[in-house]
């Protein structure tokens, strides 16, 4: 049968880039959906964006929601401090299966740890199992519908304190619209929008930043 897409961008990965060099992977799964086939990573573009987000906030414990291939998974991983320590979760086993392959590949494994499960299975059991009382930055790019109950959920389990910062993918497309509306509006966060155009494409998009302020 035909491969996949994510397999065939493992492919890609395996032939063109070097092991353990991250932006080398970056740059090889780049090229291939801007001059092959398009692919749901957040790109180079808004990839800045959220290289000088993590850049400048220095996170020791960080939360990916939505691994898929984990294109921005290497890209937080390789700006990470020594010590600091990446959770993504990806509950499609067969995507699970590449993102872990690529994360092998530049070798970040000791800073990634990859749980295959939803989300919502996984938030209220940060604290008993990985030993994280809250985050100091959460990276938000799984399906949009479920941005907004993620992030209560996450208040709700005391994962949020006092300046952790919170960082959402798609704010215009495919949109969030009910997870703007709260966070724009409530009075425990200020947020910022920067404003860019959707992966390999010309279409806009963008990434919300919000930092808790009052916990
Ligand atoms: O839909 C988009 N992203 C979804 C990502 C899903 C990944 O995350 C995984 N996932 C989903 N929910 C959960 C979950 N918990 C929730 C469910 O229990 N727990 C764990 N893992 C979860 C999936 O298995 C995938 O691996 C998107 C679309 C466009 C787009 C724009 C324009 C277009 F024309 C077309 C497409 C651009 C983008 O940048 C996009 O991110
Ligand atoms: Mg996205």
């Amino acid at each position: 049968t035909r491969s996949t897409r994510p397999q065939r961008l493992l492919k890609v990965v395996q032939k063109h880039a070097t092991r353990g060099d991250p932006q080398s992977v970056i740059s090889a799964i780049d090229h291939f959906c801007r001059r092959s086939e398009w692919a749901m990573n957040i790109g180079d573009e808004k990839g800045s964006i959220l290289d000088s987000v993590v850049s400048e906030l220095n996170p020791e414990k960080v939360l990916e929601l939505g691994t898929y291939c984990g294109y921005s998974t290497v890209r937080i991983a390789r700006l990470l401090p020594p010590g600091a320590r990446l959770i993504t979760l990806e509950f499609n086993a067969d995507y699970a299966a590449i993102a872990r392959q690529v994360i092998a590949w530049v070798g970040l494994e000791d800073k990634v740890q990859l749980v295959e499960s939803a989300s919502e299975d996984w938030i209220p059991r940060m604290t008993e199992h990985f030993g994280i009382e809250t985050f100091d930055f959460v990276f938000l790019d799984h399906w949009k519908d479920r941005y907004l109950p993620d992030t209560k959920l996450m208040e709700g389990c005391g994962l949020l304190r006092k300046g952790t910062v919170l960082l959402a993918d798609n704010v215009i497309c495919p949109g969030v619209p009910d997870y703007l509306e709260y966070v724009r509006n409530s009075l425990s966060y200020k947020s910022c929008y920067f404003k860019s155009h959707l992966e390999y494409s010309k279409a806009e998009d963008g990434l919300e930043k919000k930092s808790v302020f009052l916990g």
